[in-house]
């Protein structure tokens, strides 16, 4: 197979959780103007329609389904899931995209808001991979689960940053190990599980705090730059197509080195 070959994806499928913005949408294009199909999750249906259509005016095969992975209690990761099988009958790449975080310093952090994180950023991508492992990986013989985590999984913040986010970071550094522990288990199944951890990306998410520290967060990185619209297009599509075969429970930094520091 010549290299072009192996970072094709004609003929794939893939779920993006929280794909209808950010960089869930980001790599939502780029994987789908290499040839997959893409079915894209999140919660707020006007956002995500709105998604769909950008995807499909690309000229990518897509599919949009609310889900709220904020609440997995009634069934929501089969349905979600299920659906995606009904469509398009199989599942090749799953990334774990859809994210939250709630700021408050630790001593007055509420459990209620420590557990809304977890069950999102934790709980979801672990019973989304044991669904699609169930439902569609295991049975075909092989998969790529993508992990998106944060170097904000690999410590603290800068205490300059004030940022004030200790379950994010509990969270982001679970799915790092998350992302090793599924990896260990699952490369019997021909199923690659990695993590893609980036740095600081303008988005909803991070308004807050760049609109604060962006020169900051700007001079602490070695490339001196945010992430933009196509940085983690390549790592997206590295990840879930033939040429990372044999690359399993890795931890991609797309953050301007960040993390080298
Ligand atoms: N922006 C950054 O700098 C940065 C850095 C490191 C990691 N990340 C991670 O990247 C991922 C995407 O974040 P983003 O920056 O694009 O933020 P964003 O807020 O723009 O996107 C979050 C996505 O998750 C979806 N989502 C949120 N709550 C949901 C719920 N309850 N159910 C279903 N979907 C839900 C949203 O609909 C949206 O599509 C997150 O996991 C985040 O932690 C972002
Ligand atoms: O590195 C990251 O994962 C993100 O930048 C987050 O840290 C959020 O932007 C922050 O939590 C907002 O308060």
């Amino acid at each position: 197979m010549g290299v072009k070959q192996l970072f094709d994806l004609s003929g794939k499928v893939a779920l993006i959780t929280g794909g209808s913005r950010g960089l869930g949408l980001q790599m939502a294009f780029a994987l789908g103007e290499m040839g997959a199909k893409v079915a894209i999750a999140a919660r707020k249906p006007g956002e995500l329609a709105e998604a769909e259509r950008a995807l499909t005016v690309a000229g990518i095969e897509a599919m949009a389904v609310v889900a709220d992975l904020g609440d997995v209690a009634g069934g929501t990761v089969s349905r979600l899931v299920g659906a995606v099988m009904e469509r398009f009958g199989r599942i090749d790449i799953l990334i774990n995209n859809a994210g939250a975080t709630w700021g408050a310093p630790a001593e007055d952090y509420p459990l209620s808001a420590w557990d809304k994180v977890m069950t999102l950023n934790v709980d979801a991508p672990f019973l989304l991979a044991q669904e699609v492992g169930r439902q569609a990986m295991i049975p075909q013989g092989g998969g790529k689960i993508i992990n998106i985590a944060s170097i904000a999984g690999l410590g603290g913040n800068p205490p300059n940053l004030s940022m004030f986010t200790v379950a994010y970071n509990t969270s982001k550094g679970a799915v790092v190990n998350f992302t090793r522990a599924l990896a260990a288990e699952w490369g019997r199944y021909n199923i690659n599980v990695n993590a893609i951890l980036p740095g600081f990306f303008p988005s909803k998410m991070s308004q807050g705090l760049l609109d604060r520290f962006s020169t900051q967060v700007i001079e602490a990185t070695p490339l001196g730059r945010l992430g933009g619209d196509e940085d983690l297009m390549g790592a997206a599509v590295f990840l879930a197509s033939d040429a990372s075969r044999h690359v399993t429970g890795q931890m991609l930094a797309v953050d301007g080195g960040v993390s080298a520091t």
